[in-house]
């Protein structure tokens, strides 16, 4: 059987997850490590390819991830996702996972290590007694037990450097605006503001991932507020210390030693004055560098991706909410109506888009409507924009365009388990359409505008408005078959009799130019639109 995807490799990946990919007979799988320093190459090769799975070596820039037609995946065998542009993976529809936990312990443990042989002096003792001294005096170090340890970044390997830590007999503060103090408390971490950890730590430890509101966390003024002596170590990014700044800091006395495990960039350069620097211990980026470690993330990113583009299962995305299989399932068809429904709007009215809102009303309020609202913006949008559209990319693209999608919910229906109504504001007009699943996947419209109606929502329809007057809708039918279009279904809705109505057609096949002028030369027609929508039972590739 011929391989349906291919996967790109470009980082050193354990072989227990290359097996796993290369198990499935649905995956084509290629290792190249050299393309992670050839962006150009890098871009040629991702061009043709459906998935990729990366370490921190590879930089997903956005020169590297702009116009890429193919690739549906990014998985991040790992955690951090800084080497990853994923504004622009998200604005190309490409979902980025990543696989948390795999490497905590190991991470954890390396920076105890760093800890410990940095206030233990092991890499300079190490070096002089292998080069023949024995300096017992020049080596004496500092215990850690009784010590005050800082942790900025309370997230899985934060917390588990706490536990470990306060096995080692420290005094634990920590600051991370995202774990409740009393959650800290439980821990036996001290929640503690920043400004107040810089005064009161002997040793300061950074777990939080670099972005921009992180970016130099820790620079001159951070350093000047430090207590004298105070040793730090770095397992989570470069960019998180102003590196001069920390030299100076070195130099002065200020700060007793360092424990780098990060860089900017990475490899640092051979004469980095940091990496040179006599009170500062280096290892090259080998926090999640255990066996155990790289087999759970290698593993796991391999199953992600087969998740993902074999079965339409999401996990740990970073970029979209997470769906599951059942959960896809399950919502398929309601993803699907919302889709149709953003595409009939789309061609009912052509006007600047100014707003989107949509109601969801009976069961489908309480499910993962931000997704159908996800699915209708797609539907509305796709044939609009250049580029393609689908569940990770389109609200984001509705944003980057000042459109608000805005969701309204309640569990009453009037006559429908579930309703999914959307009204679009344009320049133009205000335009209001319904629909429901009849049975688990029929999908009918049920409004237009002002008006109830009940038909299929697929195929060739052709929707018009017109006086409710008798013999009119006989014309049109007859005006269709003299055209040879055969009319498949046909509803008319109206407010009130004798007013106006609307009527929708569901042809088997698009009317030629001269029928539908003809049409409109009928006298009560005021209008008349054709919309195409996919046939019974066809989805977009991103459903399936
Ligand atoms: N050296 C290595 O080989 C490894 C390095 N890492 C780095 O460590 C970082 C942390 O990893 P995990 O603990 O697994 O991630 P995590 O997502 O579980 O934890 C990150 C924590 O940082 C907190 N945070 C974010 N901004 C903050 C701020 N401004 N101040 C204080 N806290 C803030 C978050 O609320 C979160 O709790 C990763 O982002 C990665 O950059 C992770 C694994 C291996
Ligand atoms: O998981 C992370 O964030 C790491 O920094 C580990 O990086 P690596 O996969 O060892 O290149």
């Amino acid at each position: 059987m011929a391989a349906t995807y291919r996967v790109l490799v470009t980082d050193k990946l354990a072989s227990e997850g290359l097996e796993v990919l290369k198990a499935d007979p649905r995956f084509e799988v290629v290792v190249d490590s050299k393309l992670a320093g050839d962006p150009q190459a890098l871009r040629t090769a991702l061009g043709e390819a459906d998935g990729v799975v990366i370490r921190s070596g590879t930089m997903l820039t956005p020169e590297v991830l702009r116009g890429q037609t193919r690739l549906k995946a990014i998985v991040r065998a790992g955690v951090g996702v800084d080497n990853i542009d994923v504004t622009t993976a998200t604005r190309q529809g490409i979902v980025v996972m990543n696989t948390p936990g795999g490497n905590t312990l190991s991470t954890a443990e390396h920076t105890l290590a760093l800890l410990l042989a940095l206030s233990r002096n092991i890499a300079p003792a190490c070096a002089s007694l292998k080069a023949g001294r024995w300096d017992r005096s020049k080596y004496t170090g500092s215990q850690l037990a009784g010590k005050t340890l800082g942790i900025i970044g309370l997230g899985r390997v934060g917390q588990a450097v706490a536990q470990r830590a306060i096995g080692f007999g420290m005094k634990v503060l920590g600051h991370d605006p995202f774990l409740s103090p009393d959650r800290a408390r439980e821990l036996g971490i001290e929640p503690t503001p920043l400004a107040e950890m810089w005064c009161r730590c002997d040793y300061l430890t950074l777990h939080v991932p670099l972005t921009e509101e992180t970016r130099h966390l820790i620079g001159p003024a951070q350093f000047a507020a430090m207590k004298p002596g105070v040793r730090i170590v770095n397992c989570a990014r470069g960019g998180l210390i102003d590196e001069p700044a920390l030299i100076a800091a070195l130099d002065a006395g200020k700060v007793a030693g360092a424990a780098i495990d990060v860089f900017e960039p990475e490899p640092p350069p051979a004469d980095d004055p940091l990496v040179r620097h006599p009170k500062v211990l280096v290892t090259p980026h080998l926090g999640a560098s255990t066996e155990e470690a790289q087999i759970s993330v290698a593993v796991e990113a391999a199953r992600l991706l087969i998740d993902f583009l074999g079965e339409g299962r999401v996990r740990f995305a970073v970029n979209m909410p997470n769906l599951d299989k059942a959960e896809l399932d399950e919502l398929r068809h309601h993803l699907e109506l919302g889709r149709r429904l953003g595409m009939l709007h789309a061609q009912m009215d052509r006007g600047a888009a100014r707003s989107v809102k949509l109601d969801y009303r009976g069961d489908i309020a309480s499910r993962n409507t931000r997704l159908i609202s996800a699915a209708f913006t797609a539907g509305w949008m796709e044939t609009a924009l250049t580029e393609s559209v689908n569940l990770v990319n389109a609200l984001v693209l509705a944003q980057e365009r000042g459109i608000q999608i805005t969701e309204s919910h309640s569990r009453d229906t009037e006559d429908f388990g579930s309703l999914i109504s959307a009204e679009v504001v344009t320049d133009r007009k205000t335009y209001h359409a319904s629909a429901a699943l009849f049975g688990r996947q029929r999908m009918r419209l049920v409004g237009l505008g002002p008006y109830q109606i009940d038909c299929d929502l697929e195929g060739v329809m052709l929707i018009f408005t017109h006086l409710d007057r008798p013999g009119l809708i006989g014309s049109i039918g007859t005006l269709m078959g003299n055209h040879n279009v055969n009319i498949a279904q046909m509803n008319v809705g109206r407010a009130v009799k004798g007013g106006e109505a609307i009527g929708v057609v569901n042809l088997d096949s698009i009317p030629p130019e001269e029928a539908l002028e003809a049409l409109r030369a009928l006298p009560d027609l005021y209008s008349v639109t054709v919309i195409q929508l996919p046939e019974r039972g066809e989805l977009p590739a991103w459903l399936l």
